[in-house]
């Protein structure tokens, strides 16, 4: 049978590198044994990673970098900042930081170990993302951020200097923050010595990491003045907590999104009592497998039978327990009656609807966490006993002869699947219903992976034979760089092609990007930033949600990932304000933050087209938006009038939560919150300031609608989800 993984396993250990200086360490291995309910304390001290305490404080003690390896829950995240706190690194007012490619990672991370140091969250331990700073400068010792935070810290401090270890956790996931944060941090390495590094992962090839932070000179292990090596040490953290048991299909299922439904209902069915958690791909795929849940419970004989045996108070108690948030979710009311609670996760989704996964499941009931991605790296569900995996991801592909960004369904890396099978087996054994066994079935029979289900329209057999990775493809390598060239930028980072990358980029898609700043006049001819638009643009924080779950195909724009900065928007932001239409522009650039505020799951096609018809705009999506927005204020952001009107309601909750975001970082740069009432010609104008770059015309030959961009001839469509794809189509544009 074709697994590429097997839990129970040896995982290959890493040996000496003496060729590459990398030191190796290996304690002896741990032996795990069942937690029970034991006290936090010893909990702690029954996870893989406290027999290493001792070998993890002499490694970052006496070398700079330290790269941690060790099995998904075996306590990298958790302890690790604890025992250097500990062991006096954050004495004398200095900080720890801990990094996370995620902003859930990062608050319910900070939470845990609060809750395990007995302390409030926000002294001594704090977070910090984008928009919400939950840390006290005095007394926060330990921190935890997102990677994109810590890169705009280095706008005020270049150097980091308050931190004395910084923790990249996670560093497998390669997203574009945690490549550019790799980089900068080797370069602070030079100036402060006494800064200490630890990478930490459960699949990252630590080797070839090590090599990235080695020395340019080498100087031996004799060490710089601080007495630490500057060669970079591996630490193989053996053991896990549990047990997870691995499932594959037998034969390559035609659609994952059916497949994964099934496997829900038949562990509901089979197995025993514990929560579920579904990856799938994005809000599309789960809002759908939501709607699916609820059709196949509603005829499975076992769930009726089920409901009829469950007492009329029991079904009213776990009603209650979830009614504020439910009230929208009809599917998860009724599904409640079938002791069924399914909660959807995914990044547009607001705080408080993500915060329901986190809720103990009531007595009696199985709860089904359906997420994307975002709950794949370090997250502790502590009711989930199985995984189902979909083996597919959202990602994103740039193709910069093109210039055309698409996230695509690709298949996941072996990375992923491990990271997502880690999500069982935290707080007792687990099960993961492993589906990307068809990837492999396809593999061996040459078939393309666009055959599966038609959900892989963009993926190419090619593709998947020889370029996809154990570890994935580094973000970096696939992205447009708009965001990542202004940062950099801003960091008085000049010579960016010559910068120090674990992962080098494409030429092209770095001259695009500086094209692209240019002609924003972001740039001026020397490539540096003007002032003060160019400041200014990178002094906005970034509004779209995280790209690993993100954006509809439509969005072919420079969407990057949480934290970063999105120039385009910014500068259409900068321009509502001489344009007098920052309050419109504001609510056009938090709407594009989501990945569609439309819900295309509650009823058929052209219902929603329907639907969309009532708010459409001549002048296309930009406007329709804002009569959408205004319908929904209206109606007193009711989720009935959003159901009535295939609105997501989930999403436009969103909407308001970034909406009021980015009011208040338009008023700390100085923009008048105005409004420019019905004049929507101003509002077309700061739209195009932003986004003239992708500007096309309509072909006069062309009778099906095939526009070609201006600036490289390329061919265009509009996309049927737009407003504007009726019209084009009978010819009215
Ligand atoms: N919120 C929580 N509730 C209960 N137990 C938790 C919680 N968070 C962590 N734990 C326990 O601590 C263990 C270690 O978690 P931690 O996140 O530190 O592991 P890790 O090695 O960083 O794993 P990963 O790489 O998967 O994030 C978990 O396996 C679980 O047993």
């Amino acid at each position: 049978m074709a697994q590429f993984w097997k839990p129970g396993t040896e995982r290959p250990r890493i040996l000496d590198d003496e060729e590459g200086g990398v030191l190796f360490y290996s304690a002896s291995p741990s032996s795990s044994s069942g937690f029970g309910y034991a006290s936090i304390e010893k909990q702690r001290q029954r996870l893989p990673v406290y027999k290493y305490r001792t070998a993890i404080l002499y490694l970052v003690e006496t070398h700079a970098t330290t790269i941690i390896v060790g099995e998904t829950g075996s306590g990298k995240t958790t302890q690790i900042p604890q025992y250097l706190k500990e062991a006096g690194w954050a004495d004398g007012g200095r900080v720890i930081a801990c990094t996370q490619p995620r902003r859930l990672a990062v608050q319910t991370v900070a939470s845990r170990v609060a809750e395990e140091m007995d302390v409030k969250l926000g002294e001594e331990v704090g977070y910090t993302i984008r928009f919400e700073d939950n840390t006290n400068s005095s007394l926060t010792r330990i921190k935890f951020l997102t990677d994109g935070v810590l890169l705009r810290e280095m706008m005020n401090d270049p150097l980091l200097s308050k931190y004395s270890v910084i923790m990249v956790d996670e560093a497998h996931e390669r997203s574009l923050s945690t490549d550019i944060l790799l980089g900068l941090l080797k370069k602070i390495q030079r100036r402060r010595p006494e800064l200490r590094l630890i990478i930490a992962s459960a699949t990252i090839e630590a080797k070839s990491m090590a090599s990235f932070f080695q020395p340019r000179r080498r100087r031996g292990l004799e060490g710089d003045e601080h007495g630490s090596s500057t060669e970079p040490a591996i630490l193989s953290v053996e053991g896990r907590g549990y047990n997870v048991q691995i499932f594959y299909v037998e034969e390559a299922v035609p659609d994952y999104l059916r497949a994964a439904v099934t496997t829900v209902l038949s562990i509901h069915e089979q197995d025993s009592m514990g929560d579920i958690l579904v990856f799938l791909t994005g809000q599309d795929d789960i809002d759908a497998a939501v709607q699916l849940l609820t059709e196949e419970a509603q005829n499975s004989k076992k769930c009726s039978s089920d409901a009829l045996q469950t007492s009329k108070a029991t079904i009213k108690g776990a009603l209650d327990f979830y009614m504020p948030f439910q009230e929208k979710s009809v599917c998860s009311l009724r599904l409640a009656e079938h002791r069924l609670i399914v909660l959807p996760l995914y990044s547009g989704l607001s705080r408080a609807d993500q915060d329901l996964v986190f809720l103990p499941t009531p007595r009696g009931k199985r709860k089904v966490v359906i997420s994307t991605n975002i709950a794949e790296t370090s997250l502790t569900l502590e009711g989930i006993v199985y995984v189902v995996d979909s083996g597919f991801s959202k990602q994103r592909f740039y193709n910069p002869i093109t210039d055309i960004e698409n996230l695509v369904v690709a298949p996941i890396s072996k990375a992923s699947a491990r990271q997502r099978a880690g999500r069982a087996g935290r707080v007792r054994p687990g099960r993961c219903y492993s589906c990307t066994y068809i990837l492999n079935v396809l593999h061996m029979l040459q078939l393309p992976v666009s055959l599966i289900g038609g959900r892989n329209r963009l993926y190419t057999e090619e593709y998947y034979v020889n370029d996809m990775s154990a570890e994935g493809i580094p973000e970096i390598q696939r992205s447009n760089l708009v965001s990542c060239v202004i940062q950099l930028k801003a960091l008085g980072i000049d010579n960016i092609l010559g910068f120090d990358w674990p992962a080098s980029p494409s030429p092209e898609a770095m001259i695009r990007a500086l094209e692209i700043l240019y002609s924003l006049g972001v740039l001026d001819d020397d490539a540096k930033l003007t002032s003060p638009a160019g400041f200014q643009v990178a002094e906005i924080p970034l509004i779209t949600v995280d790209s690993s779950d993100g954006h509809s195909m439509y969005d072919v724009s420079c969407h990057a990932r949480c934290d970063n900065t999105d120039p385009m928007i910014s500068k259409m932001i900068l321009a509502s304000n001489q344009l007098g239409c920052s309050e419109e522009i504001i609510t056009i650039a938090a709407i594009l933050s989501i990945q569609s505020i439309w819900d295309s799951v509650g009823g058929s096609q052209k219902k929603l087209d329907e639907a969309k018809m009532r708010f459409a705009a001549a002048e296309g999506d930009h406007v329709t938006f804002l009569n959408v927005y205004k319908g929904f204020l209206q109606s007193n952001k009711s989720s009935k009038w959003c159901h009535k009107n295939f609105v997501n309601y989930h999403a436009m909750k969103k909407v308001v939560e970034i909406r009021e975001q980015l009011r208040r970082v338009a008023q700390q740069l100085g923009i008048v919150l105005k409004s420019c009432e019905s004049d929507m010609q101003v509002v077309r104008k700061a739209v195009t300031t932003g986004f003239f770059a992708y500007a096309c015309h309509l072909e006069a030959y062309s009778h099906n609608g095939m526009y070609k961009t201006l600036r490289s001839s390329q061919e265009v469509y509009i996309h049927p989800s737009s407003v504007l794809f009726r019209k084009i189509m009978k010819g009215e544009c």
